[in-house]
């Protein structure tokens, strides 16, 4: 397909949809909640929503407005592997794209996308946040799965 699932998904009102359920699902999951009980930026919607829309063929929008990918990788380290936490996540996930009422064939590939990128991105330094590099690439994906990655 020539278009990006960024695109068919909405655009960045529809990554903004997404980030807005996601956060509004996680912060009330009995698993998911602890992580949100340490803080988070209070724009965390909007800068999740520029991540993924940067992940899924969409404009650079996090890393022009909010920081590196490497920033993002060092929040998410640290947490050892819990699998079951991370199943926990990749449902709560799963329904915010529900919720966002997304398009398939954008919804499978979003949700697809998330649970890669749940290994990838949050279980890529599980000892510690210092174990990630300065430089960290933005981890892309389109319809035939991860793509590579771009600074
Ligand atoms: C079980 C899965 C996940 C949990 C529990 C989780 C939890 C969190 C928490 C608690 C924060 C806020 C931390 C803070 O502001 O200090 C956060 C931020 C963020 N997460 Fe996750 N996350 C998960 C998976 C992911 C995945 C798979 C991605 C990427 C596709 C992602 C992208 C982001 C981004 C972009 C931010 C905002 C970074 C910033 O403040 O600029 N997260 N996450």
């Amino acid at each position: 397909m020539d278009r990006s699932i960024y695109e068919v998904a909405g655009g960045m009102d529809a990554m903004r949809r997404v980030a807005r359920c996601w956060h509004d699902l996680a912060l009330v999951d009995p698993v998911v909640a602890h992580a949100f009980s340490h803080g988070y930026a209070e724009d965390h919607e909007e800068r999740l929503a520029a991540y993924l829309a940067q992940g899924l063929g969409g404009p650079p929008a996090y890393t022009s407005r909010f920081g590196s990918a490497a920033h993002v990788d060092r929040i998410h380290a640290g947490n050892r592997v819990h699998e079951d936490f991370d199943r926990a996540g990749i449902a709560v996930f799963a329904r915010a794209v529900d919720d966002a009422m997304i398009p398939e064939p954008a919804a499978g590939a979003l949700k697809d996308y998330w649970a890669w990128a749940t290994t990838t991105v949050v279980n890529a330094f599980p000892e510690s946040a210092d174990d990630v590099p300065a430089q960290r690439p933005v981890h892309t994906y389109d319809w035939d799965g991860p793509v590579g990655s771009e600074q």
